[in-house]
């Protein structure tokens, strides 16, 4: 049986999501780790005016010479500019962030002068002009597009939105996903499992790929192996606005696996079942309405890999983010034998290699139920189809865990 690759599965999903969701605006507060849908320009300048950098006395370059005595003629502070004009033998008293007035244009800091009187200071050391002022717009001026669309919105993007005057912004809609996780052995986590069952783990791991992504994830929760059920759920899920629907479990060839079965009679349109992939190979992708459907198996770590590989860039896509290739050059720390047919990824770990690329020692056991060395793992080595032995030292591929 000759199964499609990787790659192709990839581009046969992403082909499906070629427009990015609509744009929608949210307030600042509400706009951390959103996707930004135009670029964004400046509504002013900053700082607006020449500020003062130091706390000190604001006065004119040329009277900035040592043992120079001039009059305090009034203050500034942030937030309350001084009305007046400084002049030849003048200061005034200028706090961080107050506007320069005007007339003055360098700031001798307090500490090198010496207040002789209320009204009167001695200049202490000399001071160059233009020192510890701020030019209006030094930061940014207005106009100036300063995020570019298509930028993730995190701390600094949004401490900068706020200063470009911005209370609101054009983000794209969260792709939402629904999540069916199905078995009749499957309890939600926090639940005691009966006997022959265990604890559906799947989905709260999905859900924080998905949010950590930049999408909205919706959990159905736990249907059992059986044709109605399944079918029900689908149908609660086809009615959701969702974006994507993604079925965990029964995507296999077992008595018990019914989930396609269940999405074709559902209406589902079936791009592909099973890739050369390892672990995954039981994957499925189709289109059920509107919803693009992604069927992963049950597997735990079948269920992240696929999600990593297949469910992240089509979230991605929906946001309108390129996608490139998520693997990174490495060096083998171990012998690893020749691959099959199917493109595994291979739990490992990482140490620092001298060559400066990081050194990669495949986890013993790669069991495709074992969470815990997917824990473990700090990476994933990725090995192609027919892939040769390799020997410690070799050149290899990974895609980082953390
Ligand atoms: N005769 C064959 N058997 C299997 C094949 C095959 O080609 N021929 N493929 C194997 C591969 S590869 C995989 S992967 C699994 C995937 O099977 P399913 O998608 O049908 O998954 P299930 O049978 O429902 O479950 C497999 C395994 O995972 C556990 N599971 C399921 N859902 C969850 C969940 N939400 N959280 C935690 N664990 C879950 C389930 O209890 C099973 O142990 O099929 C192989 N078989
Ligand atoms: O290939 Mo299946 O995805 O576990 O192990």
């Amino acid at each position: 049986m000759s199964l499609l690759s990787v790659d192709e599965a990839i581009a046969r999903i992403l082909g499906d999501a070629s427009a990015p969701l609509a744009a929608e605006t949210v307030r600042l507060d509400e706009a951390d780790g959103r996707t930004l849908a135009e670029d964004l320009a400046s509504k002013r300048s900053q700082p607006p005016f020449p500020a003062s950098a130091m706390d000190g006395y604001a006065l004119r370059a040329e009277d900035a010479t040592e043992g120079m005595r001039l009059t305090v003629i009034g203050t500034a502070a942030a937030g309350h500019g001084f009305a007046g004009q400084v002049s030849a033998g003048e200061t005034v008293r200028i706090f961080t962030g107050a506007p320069v007035p005007i007339g003055a244009d360098t700031i001798l800091i307090q500490e090198n002068a010496e207040r002789i009187d209320a009204t009167t200071i001695l200049v202490r050391e000399p001071v160059s002009a233009g020192r510890h002022v701020r030019r209006a717009a030094l930061d940014f001026a207005a106009g100036d597009t300063l995020i570019a669309v298509g930028t993730r919105l995190g701390a600094r993007e949004l401490s900068l939105a706020a200063a470009m005057g911005h209370g609101t912004v054009p983000v794209r809609r969260r792709p939402r996903v629904a999540m069916i996780a199905t078995g009749d052995e499957l309890v939600p986590p926090g639940d005691m499992p009966g006997p022959d069952q265990i604890i559906s783990s799947n989905a709260v791991g999905l859900a924080a790929m998905i949010r950590s992504c930049g999408g909205e994830a919706i959990d159905l929760g736990i249907v059992a192996d059986d044709r109605q059920a399944i079918g029900d759920a689908i149908a609660r899920a086809a009615a959701l606005p969702a974006d994507i629907l993604v079925t965990i479990g029964g995507a296999s060839v077992g008595d018990h696996d019914l989930v396609k079965e269940a999405l074709v009679t559902s209406g589902m349109t079936l791009d592909f079942w099973r890739i050369a992939m390892r672990p995954g190979k039981p994957l499925m992708y189709g289109r059920l309405g509107a919803q693009r459907v992604l069927g992963l198996p049950g597997n735990p770590v079948s269920a992240f890999v696929c999600g990593l590989l297949f469910l992240r860039p089509l979230v991605h896509a929906l946001l309108g983010h390129a996608h490139g290739d998520q693997s990174e050059p490495a060096v083998l720390a171990a012998d690893i034998p020749a691959n099959d047919r199917r493109q595994d990824y291979v739990r490992a770990t990482i140490a620092a290699g001298h060559s400066g690329l990081p050194l990669v020692a495949p986890l013993p056991i790669q069991d495709s139920a074992m969470l815990s060395t997917l824990a473990a793992a700090d990476c994933l080595l990725v090995r192609a189809p027919g892939a040769t032995a390799a020997r410690a030292g070799d050149a290899c591929h990974i895609i980082r865990l953390r």
